[in-house]
């Protein structure tokens, strides 16, 4: 059997995690973090591109992982147009559209193009695997109240497919028969109805809907918004950044680690426990809004990301929502094993890779 040596990465909002596979073994994983005020310095996305590249190489360097040895690079996808899900080549137009941020600016959009810089070096594919903007939304999901704004998907797709069909694997089911509730609690906070494998509704956890999350401040009452946009004090970019980079957990606390929250916590900060309970009773009601969506036919709530290692925060998410259906825990996510498993599909041949168009 050919051994295909794939290098995957993930760039997120607060880590950049990077991992090397010979087929589906992982022989090398890192998981490089990074503060508010490390990457406070940069002003764009595209800007933290030599920083988050260079580690990445580094970390390689350190580890003995020769760069001539891969057969491809497989990068978490960005703010692309909306498209379906699977395994794209990365070409001139996705780089042009990664670079830009066509429908936002997040970390994934650097996947792409890093991962397309150094398999260029030695002369191989680039890919990227189900990126955030795979679009699965129901008509009726995109109607925001407002004839000027059209709701968007924004999710966790990589992660929320990859741990739903593990779900589904375990109960011995396929994804494709059960409709699930997935809350992926990262540095951004998604909450998607899944439909018989399909995401048909989700709240977008980059734009300011649905839950805050560490570093973004979800959903807000539009008027008081509108009113500090104009009130002279803040230009569109820092209202932006407000919303993007220091919402949330880093607005009220000054931290985007939600493992920092539970030290406040630990040393009685009252302030610390009812904001981190507050984004629990946001999530848990973001999922009530998804049982909605299923009509109540829910199989199983699932949740995932980093803080789903955190069990007080489980508990009050549980505490709420219980009485829908079974809660399950996958703490951490899945999301270098699914971009390795997408790299081998197109590398094996059992599947061509998409163009994005
Ligand atoms: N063991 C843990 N307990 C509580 N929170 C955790 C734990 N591990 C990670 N986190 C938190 O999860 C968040 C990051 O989630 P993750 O899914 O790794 O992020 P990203 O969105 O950057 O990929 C951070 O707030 C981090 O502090
Ligand atoms: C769905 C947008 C991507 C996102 O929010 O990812 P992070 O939680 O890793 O920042």
């Amino acid at each position: 059997m050919e051994i295909y040596r794939l290098l995957v990465i993930n760039p997120g909002s607060t880590s950049t995690k990077i991992a090397v596979f010979e087929n589906e073994n992982t022989i090398f994983e890192e998981t490089l973090r990074h503060s508010t005020e490390e990457l406070s310095k940069y002003e764009k996305i595209y800007d933290q591109y030599e920083f988050r590249k260079n580690i990445i190489v580094e970390s390689l360097k350190k580890n003995g992982i020769e760069i001539e040895s891969l057969s491809a690079v497989v990068g978490r996808g960005g703010m692309l147009k909306p498209i379906e899900g699977g395994t794209y080549s990365v070409n001139e137009k996705m780089l042009e559209d990664l670079r830009i941020g066509v429908q936002g600016q997040h970390a994934s959009n650097l996947g792409g193009i890093i991962a397309h810089e150094i398999a260029a070096t030695i002369g191989k594919p680039s890919y990227i695997v189900d990126p955030t903007v795979v679009d699965e939304m129901e008509d009726i999901a995109r109607i925001s109240g407002m004839a000027d704004i059209k709701r968007k998907s924004v999710v966790h797709a990589l992660n929320q497919k990859a741990i739903a069909r593990k779900h589904a694997s375990k109960q011995e089911k396929k994804y494709e028969e059960m409709n699930l509730i997935v809350a992926h609690l990262g540095g951004g906070i998604s909450v998607g109805a899944h439909r018989k494998g399909r995401i048909i509704d989700v709240s977008n956890a980059l734009d300011g809907e649905g839950p805050f999350s560490p570093e973004r401040s979800g959903g807000l009452p539009v008027g008081d918004l509108i009113r500090l946009c104009y009130s002279g004090k803040y230009t569109l970019d820092e209202m932006m950044k407000k919303v993007k980079g220091n919402g949330g957990l880093v607005s009220y606390l000054g931290t985007n680690d939600a493992r920092e929250v539970d030290k406040m916590i630990e040393n009685g900060n009252e302030e610390a426990k009812l904001v981190y309970e507050a984004m629990a009773y946001q999530v848990a009601k973001e999922i009530g809004s998804c049982a909605a969506v299923l009509k109540g036919d829910v199989d199983g709530i699932l949740i995932t990301g980093g803080i789903a290692y955190d069990k007080m925060f489980i508990d009050w998410i549980k505490d709420r929502v219980e009485f829908i259906s079974n809660v399950y825990i996958y703490p951490g996510e899945d999301e270098l094993t699914a971009l390795a498993e997408g790299g081998l599909r197109v590398l094996r041949g059992e599947e061509s890779p998409k163009e994005y168009l």
